[in-house]
């Protein structure tokens, strides 16, 4: 609105200082979260897993909440660029880029190229610089929606659905941690086999409603994961399943497992590891290839996109660098007519209102989205977010339309501050060594 247009409508425009939505404070929260021994192709999930809280406050005492990934690595990047935000707006989201621009990375951050711990793809300087301007970005909408009184879905364009909808994460896992380690124990029974993994799906079904099912792959032979899939297909059917190895099947095997499981999959996930090898699988395998693993940043969207290598992309608004970017990776999706779904790792509810508000706003997510929410026992939050048939209510109160309970974020945090080293960066070989000594990391492709 121009000044003159001010004036004859009797309104003085607002500057984003005038509103108070200058950034007066940022306060990080590293903290340690319970997690169960859920295996994975490259070993077990430490008892507790880091996530670090971010706080943005504004000069008008309005205070915004993100979460994202607590590993040192991310937290030497937060920190400096904690210390830029202060006097910038929490409208300003582009400029935060720019400021995170300015963060230099330690390149022995980024010297392997593939994100071990967190199974994610290639591991670059951008990419670790995205996972956390996310965080901030989420605690600015936030801050911004509750200042505005206006829900982080209206910012971000308006939602398209009143409903998302969430698909069961099956995990191989253990009953309990390895003996003798610390540990929060939960009522979770193991499942080794098929028959622990129909029962732990059936729980999914019947406490949160989920209809869609995917296993977490790559743990036991490829042939007893199919005989896994076989038997919830056979418990649920006609019901929508996936399975992901994390890439550690051969072109061959992941042509074997497709054959074998075309009838009942909505996707193969991640079978094989790379762009090149994705392509070839996808080219005969008869059924769907998702990825989180060989497109994870805009960069990689060309070569695997005009090779065919994928057909459903799972986004995750950490590592690409926060909600708007999520809804910028949607519209590549959907101008090449990939499918998009949503990713997920160990997370709490301040990243689960986020997921739920971009994907209400999306409107070719075309899949129910992953969650690993149902299996964190703690939260940081004071109600904890609810699946109902298998959906979460998109919330419509201001900002995410969640609270951060401070005294949960404080024992939380004196988790961190107590803990030796161990395990404030993710390790999941390291935890299993601790079951298994002579365990290490298997070289990929594993069968
Ligand atoms: O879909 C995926 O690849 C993941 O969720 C990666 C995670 O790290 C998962 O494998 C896990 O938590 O063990
Ligand atoms: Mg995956």
């Amino acid at each position: 609105m121009t000044q003159t247009q001010a004036q004859t409508t009797g309104t003085t425009p607002q500057t984003p200082e005038a509103q108070g939505l200058t950034i007066a404070e940022v306060r990080l929260t590293p903290i340690l979260v319970a997690d169960p021994p859920l295996l994975n192709t490259q070993g077990v999930h430490q008892p507790y897993t880091p996530r670090l809280i971010i706080e943005v406050v504004t000069e008008g005492g309005t205070t915004g909440i993100g979460e994202t990934y607590g590993d040192t690595k991310y937290l030497d990047l937060a920190r400096p660029l904690a210390e830029k935000l202060p006097g910038h707006s929490v409208t300003d989201l582009n400029g935060l880029f720019t400021l995170a621009d300015e963060v230099a990375v330690d390149a022995s951050r980024v010297e392997n190229s593939v994100d071990v711990g967190g199974l994610r793809g290639v591991q670059t300087a951008d990419k670790l610089r995205l996972s956390i301007v996310s965080g901030f970005e989420v605690a600015c909408l936030d801050a911004w929606g509750k200042a505005a009184g206006l829900p982080v879905h209206a910012l971000l364009g308006g939602k398209v659905r009143d409903r998302v909808e969430y698909s069961a994460y099956l995990f191989y896992r253990w009953a309990e941690h390895p003996d003798g380690v610390a540990c929060e124990p939960d009522d979770w029974d193991a499942a080794v086999d098929p028959a622990g993994v129909v029962a732990q799906a059936e729980r999914f079904a019947r406490d949160y409603g989920f209809t869609s099912f995917k296993l977490k792959g790559g743990v036991f032979e490829p042939d007893q994961e199919i005989a896994a899939i076989r038997a919830l297909a056979e418990r649920f059917p006609g019901q929508p399943m996936r399975l992901d190895p994390n890439g550690a099947w051969s072109v061959p095997t992941s042509l074997h497992v497709a054959e074998e499981l075309r009838d009942v999959l909505e996707y193969l996930e991640d079978p094989t590891s790379g762009t090149p090898g994705m392509a070839e699988v996808a080219g005969s395998a008869g059924v769907p290839l998702a990825t989180n693993m060989c497109v994870t940043t805009f960069g990689e969207i060309r070569e695997a996109f005009t090779k065919g290598a994928v057909q459903v992309v799972l986004s995750d608004h950490h590592y690409w660098g926060g909600l708007r970017n999520t809804r910028e990776l949607a519209a590549i999706c959907r101008t090449f007519g990939v499918g998009l779904s949503m990713h997920s790792n160990t997370h709490l509810g301040i990243s689960l209102a986020a997921m739920t508000h971009v994907a209400a706003t999306v409107p070719n997510l075309d899949y129910a989205c992953d969650s690993h929410y149902p299996w964190q026992t703690e939260d940081v939050i004071t109600e904890r977010l609810t699946f109902r048939d298998g959906r979460l209510d998109v919330p419509d109160a201001p900002g995410l339309g969640v609270e951060l309970d401070r005294e949960r974020l404080a024992v939380l945090h004196q988790r961190w501050l107590d803990d030796d080293g161990t395990m404030r960066d993710r390790d999941d070989a390291a935890a299993m060594r601790v079951a298994d000594p002579d365990w290490v990391t298997p070289a990929i492709p594993r069968w």
